[in-house]
């Protein structure tokens, strides 16, 4: 691999007591994408929070987190974001009450032009839509709505938490379009569950299993070992071929 985009070196996270992540060790490629997969509730969001400075105030983080020479740990998230981390949360977050205009407004970071250009050719509906409220657009809307704000700006590194989660299948695809082509242009850590959206988009994949990393390698590999993708991700060879 190239010099890694990030590092995340014996990473670990206690929150109310409990030791959320027990030394996870990875590295991210500087382009394509780089999955983090694992069951439910393995820390895979819980490690993109601690990377973003998001742990909750009552949690413990160690370790070592670096983006390029930058260490990230102990950083304010603004700080971080201003430096070009790229965050598109599980739940988007995009604020319900404001139009789409509005929202994307609110993403832009001063001193900076932001590319509404790229933004809108991605994503031509955020156009269309400018004046509608985020609270009333589709759940696929929001995610574009989502990832789209935060490519108002440049980004040395994409964050994203699971993006096509309870999304409808066509637009999973979309989904996947988008962030396909946002990758040849930035790297990204992403946490997918649905397995056809990882075997079209990773290269890396980093396995999270109770709090450590069982296992890192070629994504498409790790797909192809049904019995390893069953007992790391406990799902069966149907969803796999996919
Ligand atoms: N703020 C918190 N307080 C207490 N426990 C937490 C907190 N945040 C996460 N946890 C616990 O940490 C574990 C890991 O959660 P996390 O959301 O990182 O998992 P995940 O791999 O992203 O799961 P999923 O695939 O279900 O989204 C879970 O057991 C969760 O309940």
């Amino acid at each position: 691999m190239n010099e890694p985009i990030l590092t995340v070196e014996d990473l670990s996270v206690r929150i109310s007591g409990l030791h959320i992540l027990q030394g996870v060790s990875f590295a991210v490629a500087p382009t394509g994408v780089t999955v983090l997969l694992g069951r439910n509730g393995v820390g895979k969001t819980t490690t993109l929070r601690a990377i973003v400075g998001l742990t909750p105030p009552a949690g413990e983080v160690r370790g070592t987190i670096r983006m390029g020479a930058q260490s990230l740990l102990a950083q304010r998230t603004h700080r971080l974001v201003r430096g070009g981390l790229g965050y598109v949360p599980e739940d988007r977050d995009v604020f319900a009450g404001l139009t789409v205009a509005e929202n994307l407004r609110l993403a832009e970071r001063r001193g900076t032009t932001p590319a509404y250009d790229k933004v809108f050719a991605l994503f031509p509906e955020l156009d269309r839509r400018g004046r509608q409220r985020a609270g009333s657009l589709s759940g696929g809307q929001q995610q574009m709505l989502a990832i789209g704000r935060v490519l108002l700006n440049d980004n040395r590194l994409l964050l994203v938490d699971e993006p096509t989660k309870g999304l409808a299948p066509k637009v999973v695809t979309e989904v996947a379009e988008v962030l396909e082509r946002v990758a040849e242009s930035v790297p990204v850590l992403l946490v997918e569950q649905n397995l056809a959206v990882v075997r079209r988009l990773a290269r890396d994949a980093v396995v999270l299993a109770a709090g450590k990393v069982a296992w890192t390698g070629d994504a498409r590999e790790l797909l192809l070992e049904t019995a390893l993708t069953k007992s790391l991700l406990g799902v069966g060879s149907a969803e796999v071929s996919h």
